[in-house]
This record gives structure tokens, C-alpha cells and sequence, in this order.
């Protein structure tokens, strides 16, 4: 962090807690190795707490998958509903459109948001005409699922906002069908449900085919990889197969207190005043939904005793869910020694008196933070490199933290290189709409397969 040396040492201090050594992020990955290890054993399975759920995709796309696809992308602030043709030579011709998924409807009963989801699928299918078509459909789900096939998921349990009555415990594809058949307006055939995390990994194996790992720093955090089928003990598909991509959940990681020893006040305070309570805490400390809120309880802190803005803080400042995570990207994005989005940003949150040094040091703090979600990403993608032990690794990425933030990507391959065993190779690269392409993939692989054994 080259800012340091005009960086005044009690906020300098009052970051300490904030930043990870190498020595907590290696700690760190031994007890995610571990969580890992215990969730894909039939004996820990069921009291881990990273569940590592067998997702029953088996094969990687190969490049010869052919024909017409829908997908549905439901799992964070916008739902999709995507028409993807796949060609020659990699042809991929998509079109989608995103429906709001209003606040009422985000934590209403199940059934009105599967009937929402209907209702848009079938405006969608009537506005490209092909209403009428019976299309497999990919559906991207991007909550907790134990599934129990491809096209059966159940729901454990809603995060990121959402929490509609009625649907732990019930089969999301299921619920999908009774909708549409109940709105009876088109016609689907769902061939797969997955999150986004698994579309990620298919959707970069379509274009790099050592793509091993999908991961999302998003509104959450959570990735996939290919395990070897005899790792994965509670997988009871088709074991002839070599592989089977593992749906880690890693965003419970810590929620046993494996993470207490670097949580600080911040992290806590952010939990207690959460919709999940106790859940999710690794994701809390590294996804969008938080990260925002993370760095303005830091700069509210640092307000009251006096470190910044003369003391004076703003009602829009002490407000909670004001400082939006693209906020930390913006200020981020200034160049050295200018403030400009600082200065927007302060303004907008009624900061006008900041000065240079209350800006330098408000940037200071969202390095801090950011930088800690990306070490924290690193420690758990070099988790999974130096566990699928590959000459060669392709860590495929989306969300639109490590999409849009100006340093998320240097700071992940610095670290991992830094954290990976000495001799393995890996790259990481941004996934072009990983949900919606994964989800079509899913589909398209699915209908290979028919056509084989046809
Ligand atoms: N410019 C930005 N920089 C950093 N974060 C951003 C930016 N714009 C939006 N975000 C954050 O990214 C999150 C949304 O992520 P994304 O667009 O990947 O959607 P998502 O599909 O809902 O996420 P998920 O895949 O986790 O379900 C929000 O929490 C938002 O605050």
C-alpha cells in the first residue's frame, strides 16, 4: 500500500486488525482444507460446516454442443432470462433480459416469486417468439442446494436478502415447473439446475479447457471445482466417470467460529445486523453485499473519535447500507495523490468539508477492506489449486466486485502466487456471464449426453 507514508499513524493503527499476514491467511487455508475435506466425507458430511454438495455435472463442455437454449439466472440483485444459441467454432449468440425481483417479493412466500419467475420466463419466450418451441432449460440458482440429481435441488437455505416462506427443503426445479405449468403459458424442459459458481467454472472450460475452479465475488462469494469422483464419497451418480464438479459453499466458512481469530468489531457488527445472523461469514467478509457497509462502519468509527472529517461525520454517513460497495471501486479508481471520485463520493454522502487528508485516508480504509476480501479470496482459491494438484489451473471468475474493482484481479494473482504450492501453474480469468452461458451449457452438455447414448 504505497499511500502509507501520508497516512497518519492512528488510522494507520486502527487498520492493523484488517490486514492479514501471510501466516493467518496459510492458517486460514488449512482449516478451509479441512472443512473442505469434512463435507466431502460421508462420516463429517453432515456436521460440516462448508458442505461441498456433489452437483452431479460430470463433463466440461467440449466445444461440439450445438442448438437452441434458455436460461434462468436467479441468485442475487438481478434475475435473467437468457436465449442462447451455440453454433461452429464457439458461435455463442445470446439474448437476455433482466426483470427486477421487487424487495416484497424477495422476502414473500416461495410460491409468488416461482410465479414471478414464470411470468417473466413467458413474457421473454412471447417477446422472442418462441412460445411455442419446447427448449431445454438451464436454471442457475444461486443459493445453498443439496441436490440430488441434475434437475433436483433442495433448498437449505436463503441468503443474500432473500428469504421467501415455503421453499427449505423443497426441490427448486420442481417448484419452477408447477409455476410454469400453472401459469401455462410456455413450455420447458429443465435440463439441469446449478448456482452460479458451477456456470462460472463451464462457462471459462467452454474457452479454456484446464479450467478447474468457478468462483464468485459477487453480492456473494462461493466456488465449484472438479473433484476426483472417489473424493467425493457421498456422490452416488454415475462413479465410472472420472470427475464431478463440488459445489463448495465455502461463503459458510467460519460460521463455526474457524474465522473468529481475524473477525474484528466490524465484521461482527455487520453479522448481528444481518437477515442471517450467524451465517455465512466468510462471504461477509468478502463479498459486495458487505463490503461497502464494512468500510463505512470503519469510517464512522474513526469519525466519532475524531480521526477524520474534523469529527464531523454526516446523518447520510451514519445512516447504515449508505456507502455502497461501488463506492470503494470508485475511490479506488482515482489516481495517486487525486480525489476526485473520493471527493464525488464524500459529497454525495454530505461530506462536502472533507480535505486531502480526511480523502487520503478515506481511501486508505477501502484499500484496506478490499484488499483483505482479495487476500481472503486468494487463501481459499489456493485452497483448491494445491488440492486439485494440476500441473496447470484456470480459476475462472464473475461478480461484479472482481469485475469492476480496479485492483481485485493484480491483488488475487499476487497472493495466490504467494500462497500456491511452488510448481503449480494457474491463471484466473473474468467469465463472460458465467450464469447465464453455465446454465445453457449445463443444458447443451446434458442434450450431448442424450444424443450419445441415443
Ligand atoms: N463497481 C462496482 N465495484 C464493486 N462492487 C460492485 C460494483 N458494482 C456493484 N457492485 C457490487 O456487486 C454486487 C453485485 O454483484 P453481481 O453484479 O455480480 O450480482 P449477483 O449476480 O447478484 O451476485 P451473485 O453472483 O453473488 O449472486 C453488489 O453487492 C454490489 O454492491
Amino acid at each position: 500500500m504505497c499511500e502509507c507514508v501520508s497516512i497518519p499513524r492512528e488510522i494507520r493503527e486502527r487498520c492493523e486488525e484488517l490486514q492479514l499476514s501471510d501466516e493467518q491467511l496459510r492458517e486460514i487455508m488449512k482449516r478451509l482444507l479441512d472443512n473442505i475435506e469434512r463435507g466431502l466425507a460421508r462420516d463429517t458430511h453432515a456436521a460440516s460446516i462448508v458442505k461441498c454438495f456433489v452437483t452431479y455435472v460430470q463433463d466440461l463442455p467440449n466445444g461440439t454442443e450445438r442448438g437452441k437454449f434458455m436460461a434462468l439466472d436467479l441468485g442475487g440483485t438481478n434475475f435473467r432470462v437468457l436465449l442462447i444459441e451455440l453454433g461452429e467454432n464457439m458461435h455463442f449468440d445470446m439474448k437476455s433480459k433482466i426483470f427486477a425481483i421487487p424487495q416484497h417479493i424477495m422476502v414473500g412466500p416461495g410460491k409468488q416469486l416461482f410465479d414471478h419467475i414464470a411470468d417473466c420466463l413467458g413474457a421473454f419466450m412471447k417477446e422472442h417468439h418462441i412460445e411455442h418451441e419446447c427448449l431445454p432449460l438451464g436454471f442457475t440458482f444461486s443459493f445453498p442446494c443439496v441436490q440430488k440429481g441434475l434437475t433436483k435441488g433442495l433448498l437449505v437455505r436463503w441468503t443474500k436478502g432473500f428469504d421467501c416462506e415455503g421453499v427449505i427443503g423443497q426441490d427448486v426445479v420442481e417448484l419452477l415447473e408447477q409455476a410454469i405449468s400453472h401459469r401455462n403459458a410456455v413450455k420447458i424442459e429443465i435440463a439441469g439446475v446449478l448456482n452460479d459458481a458451477t456456470g462460472t467454472l463451464l462457462s471459462c472450460a467452454h474457452k479454456q479447457s484446464n479450467c478447474r475452479v468457478g468462483l464468485i465475488v459477487g453480492t456473494g462469494s462461493n466456488a465449484c471445482y472438479v473433484e476426483k469422483v472417489e473424493n467425493a464419497q457421498l456422490f452416488d451418480g454415475d462413479r465410472s466417470k472420472p470427475y464431478v464438479l463440488i459445489n463448495t459453499e465455502w461463503g459458510a466458512f467460519g460460521d463455526d467460529g474457524a474465522l473468529d481469530f481475524v473477525r474484528t468489531e466490524f465484521d461482527r457488527d455487520i453479522d448481528n445486523n444481518s437477515i442471517n445472523p450467524g451465517k455465512q461469514l466468510h462471504e461477509k467478509m468478502i463479498s459486495g453485499m458487505y463490503m461497502g457497509e464494512l468500510v463505512r462502519l470503519v469510517l464512522v468509527k474513526m469519525t466519532n473519535d475524531k480521526l477524520l472529517f474534523n469529527g464531523q461525520g454526516s446523518d447520510l454517513l451514519f445512516k447504515r447500507g449508505n456507502f455502497f460497495t461501488k463506492y470503494v471501486s470508485e475511490i479506488e479508481s482515482d489516481k495517486k495523490g487525486t480525489y476526485a471520485s473520493c471527493r464525488q463520493v464524500l459529497e454525495e454522502l454530505g461530506l462536502g468539508h472533507a480535505t486531502d487528508q480526511d480523502c487520503a485516508n478515506v481511501r486508505y480504509v477501502c484499500q484496506v477492506v478490499s484488499t483483505r476480501a482479495a487476500h481472503l479470496a486468494s487463501a481459499a482459491v489456493a485452497t483448491l489449486i494445491n488440492k486439485i494438484q494440476e500441473e496447470s489451473v484456470t480459476v475462472g471468475i464473475d461478480g461484479s466486485v472482481y469485475r469492476y474493482h480496479p485492483h481485485f484481479h493484480n491483488l488475487m494473482m499476487d497472493k495466490i502466487a504467494t500462497l500456491v504450492t511452488p510448481g503449480l501453474k494457474f491463471d484466473i480469468m473474468l467469465s463472460e456471464d458465467g450464469s447465464g452461458r453455465g446454465a445453457a451449457l449445463v443444458a447443451a452438455v446434458a442434450a450431448r449426453g442424450h444424443a450419445k447414448t441415443a
